[in-house]
């Protein structure tokens, strides 16, 4: 009798263990679904979200491109919304038979337009240009910019300051109330680069060597390295730029401060905004 009933328990036991066994599981099993749900949840968004960029940076770039009439002498930027800008312009140039002369902002560019068939002068071949089309990686509400993320933009403040009148095209991702969400490019020379490094971290500017995918530096057109300054939000961008002008050892910024005339934001109905700053 005494022996059934230890038997008896070691039953119920083994049953509640193996119970409690089967429930992990299929706990574990409804975690990781739900895990998963939310997780694919997320990269649809995050898809749904790159898809509109891409669609507003198209129409930014393709509403520009009705902005350039025969005979002008157009600077053409650097990036992917420039892209569409330039395809589109190929087109209006081959459909309606317009004289345009492009003047590029970095090798990407050049050899897009060469292979679209876009006639091309250097900046110095050409007195003023009277158009360009840039992107930009951020814009405040005042319409000072962040640029080179593509490292051009040494190239492009150069074809901007020789620009009669300068658009940039973006998403409305790019639009934000103070800039430094993106990290500022600073196009600085190899020679000396380390200690530039040092005195921006000594001046917690959170700088990096800016790298290619496989860990190189990434050179700019003429040679030069880019450091990204992670700063998040710029109070004072007109001192920063200051600072960094003062620096030995760099080149250029990606401050565009008083650059843009207009900004063009992509949308079915894209919208302009103009600046009014003297
Ligand atoms: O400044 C630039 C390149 O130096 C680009 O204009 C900027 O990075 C925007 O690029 P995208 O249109 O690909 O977002």
């Amino acid at each position: 009798m005494f022996f059934s009933l230890k038997n008896f328990m070691i039953q119920i036991l083994l049953v509640i263990n193996i119970g409690s066994i089967v429930n992990t599981f299929i706990a574990i099993f409804f975690y990781a679904l739900s895990v998963k749900l939310i997780y694919c949840q997320g990269e649809k968004e995050e898809h749904i979200v790159i898809d509109q960029q891409i669609i507003q940076k198209k129409q930014a770039g393709e509403f520009a491109a009705t902005l350039i009439t025969d005979g002008m002498i157009v600077g053409l930027g650097t990036g992917s919304t420039v892209r569409f800008f330039i395809e589109a312009l190929a087109a209006k140039i081959n459909n309606e038979g317009l004289n345009i002369t492009g003047v590029t902002t970095s090798n990407k560019t050049s050899s897009l337009a060469k292979s679209l068939g876009i006639k091309l002068a250097s900046v110095d071949e050409v007195p003023m240009i009277d158009l360009t089309i840039d992107g930009a990686d951020e814009v405040d509400h005042q319409l000072n910019g962040i640029k080179g993320g593509g490292a051009a933009l040494l190239f492009e403040k150069i074809v901007a300051l020789n620009s009669k009148k300068n658009i940039w095209i973006i998403d409305e991702s790019k639009y934000h109330e103070v800039i430094g969400q993106f990290p500022l490019p600073v196009e600085v020379v190899p020679y000396g680069s380390h200690h530039l490094l040092k005195k921006f971290l000594a001046a917690d500017m959170q700088p990096t060597f800016r790298r290619t995918a496989t860990g190189e530096r990434v050179t700019t057109d003429v040679g030069n390295y880019i450091i990204d300054l992670h700063l998040n939000r710029i109070e004072y961008p007109q001192s920063l730029a200051y600072f960094l002008e003062q620096t030995i050892g760099v080149v250029e910024h990606g401050l565009f401060l008083k650059t843009v005339d207009e900004v063009i934001i992509g949308g079915n109905q894209p919208t302009l905004i103009s600046n009014t700053k003297p």
